[in-house]
């Protein structure tokens, strides 16, 4: 290992280590200084809450935490890119959601991993947690058993869930694919694009392109087994569905004239060689974390007409769910959803494509240290410290929501949402 990356990997144990073991804590919201304020805020004052709430169920939303509360649950099954590492191997991404939803949307958000790799056992323990939370952000979890996870407990629990690997990665490459075809000169109907890796996100990122205009006959997924065909006998039904009539057979032969390349899969599948045989202005989307498929300094050695992009905060263009999940979920719970419907993901998609055209404010420029950022290669998406993500995103969301009929109640901003 060289000296930078002990560095980098010291950094990092000792930010989560330091001053205090993790990264979030509880924070009181009422007075607790006198005898008086416990007589409010514990027995005997919280028997009139419980008396209201059993009376009206929907006084939670009035008098507890319950409307600015998301669990962010997870069974450590796919942690980001490296693999099935288990349910407490994952709390420090989990603490990491709950510090994003609180930062960039003034969100409680409490992580809970759970002990079972069991999708019915999984599905039963998150379902009965459903009273404390006003949403619940699934995390992490492998697909195929991720699709059952959440569409059984949409069906079943009476608050917004969402499996942020599918939906907030679908949106996010969305709204950045949007603006690098307009930057590139081309259109969704008509590009030749392969996909890598068709599991959560690789399989949500192709139902949303799709709902959005993809041309799917001109589409090449791949997975372990390479190019997904149909000549290929007992494919899982999420790899059916995008099998291609084809004499592809690998990476390699998917990408020949390929206008679009996204990797949500593994570290360094796409080689040099690969890039070079892609069509001219290709766009590259290397997004598994913490590792891509392809360095940015290495795809920019070998061709300069491509729009580059990788789910990390450290290189130009992160296209990474945290510009997703915190502003979806405001959304959602300032009209109190009763779920995230496929027009308010469509919502958010457009908001952030669109925000990323507008000239950029001082504010971000400081906070990036930037002298200059203008919609361009290497700018196609909001920066997550963007004060506009949570004026406009929240609001485009609970607008589609109220459309489409889920919204429970009028769009009514949380009080200092901008967080922390
Ligand atoms: N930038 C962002 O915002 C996000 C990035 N990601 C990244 O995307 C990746 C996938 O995440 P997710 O969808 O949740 O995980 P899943 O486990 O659900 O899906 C990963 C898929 O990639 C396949 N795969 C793994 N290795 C290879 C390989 N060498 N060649 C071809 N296919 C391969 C897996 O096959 P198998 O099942 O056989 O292992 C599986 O189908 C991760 O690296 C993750 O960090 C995910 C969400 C958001
Ligand atoms: C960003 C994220 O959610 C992931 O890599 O899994
Ligand atoms: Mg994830």
């Amino acid at each position: 290992m060289s000296q930078n990356s002990n560095n980098a990997r010291q950094n990092a144990l000792d930010y989560h280590e330091h001053p205090i073991p993790g990264k979030t804590a509880t924070a009181l919201t009422k007075p607790t200084a006198t005898a008086h304020d416990l007589a409010l805020a514990y027995s005997p004052g919280v028997a009139e809450p419980v008396r209201a709430i059993a009376a009206d169920p929907a006084d939670a939303y009035r008098y507890t935490n319950k409307g600015n509360l998301v669990g962010v649950i997870s069974d450590g099954s796919a942690i980001l890119g490296l693999g099935n590492l288990g349910a407490l191997a994952s709390k420090p991404v989990m603490e990491g959601k709950a510090l994003l939803f609180k930062k960039f949307a003034n969100i409680d958000a409490v992580d809970l991993e759970i002990g079972t790799q069991d999708p019915a056992e999984f599905i039963e323990t998150v379902r009965r947690l459903g009273p404390s939370f006003g949403g619940i952000n699934l995390e992490d979890i492998s697909a195929p058993r991720c699709f059952e996870i959440e569409r059984a407990l949409i069906e079943s629990m009476d608050i917004p869930v969402f499996h942020d690997d599918q939906h907030g990665t679908a949106i996010i490459i969305a709204a950045a694919l949007t603006n690098a075809l307009r930057l590139q000169g081309k259109s969704l109907d008509d590009i030749r694009l392969v996909l890598v890796g068709a599991g959560a996100a690789g399989t949500a990122t192709l139902n949303l392109l799709s709902d959005m205009g993809l041309n799917r006959a001109r589409l090449r997924v791949v997975d372990r087994v390479g190019v997904l065909h149909t000549e290929l006998d007992d494919l899982p039904s999420h790899h059916a569905d995008v099998a291609a009539e084809t004499d592809d057979r690998t990476l390699e032969d998917a990408l020949k004239g390929a206008d679009v390349f996204i990797g949500l899969s593994a570290p360094n599948l796409l080689t040099p060689d690969m890039l070079m045989s892609m069509n001219e202005r290709p766009i590259v989307f290397a997004l598994a974390n913490p590792d891509p498929e392809i360095r940015p300094e290495l795809a920019h050695s070998v061709r300069d007409d491509l729009i580059m992009a990788t789910g990390r905060s450290d290189y130009p263009n992160q296209v990474n769910n945290v510009l997703a999940f915190p502003f979806i979920f405001r959304g959602t719970l300032d009209c109190r959803a009763s779920r995230i419907t496929p027009a308010m993901k469509i919502a958010c998609v457009e908001a952030l494509a669109a925000l990323a055209r507008e000239p950029v404010p001082a504010s971000v420029l400081s906070a990036y240290g930037a002298a200059d950022l203008s919609f361009g290669p290497e700018y196609i998406l909001p920066k997550p410290f963007d004060p506009r993500l949570i004026e406009r995103l929240p609001p485009a969301v609970a607008a589609a929501a109220a459309a489409d009929g889920v919204a429970r109640m009028p769009y009514r901003p949380y009080p200092n949402a901008t967080g922390a």
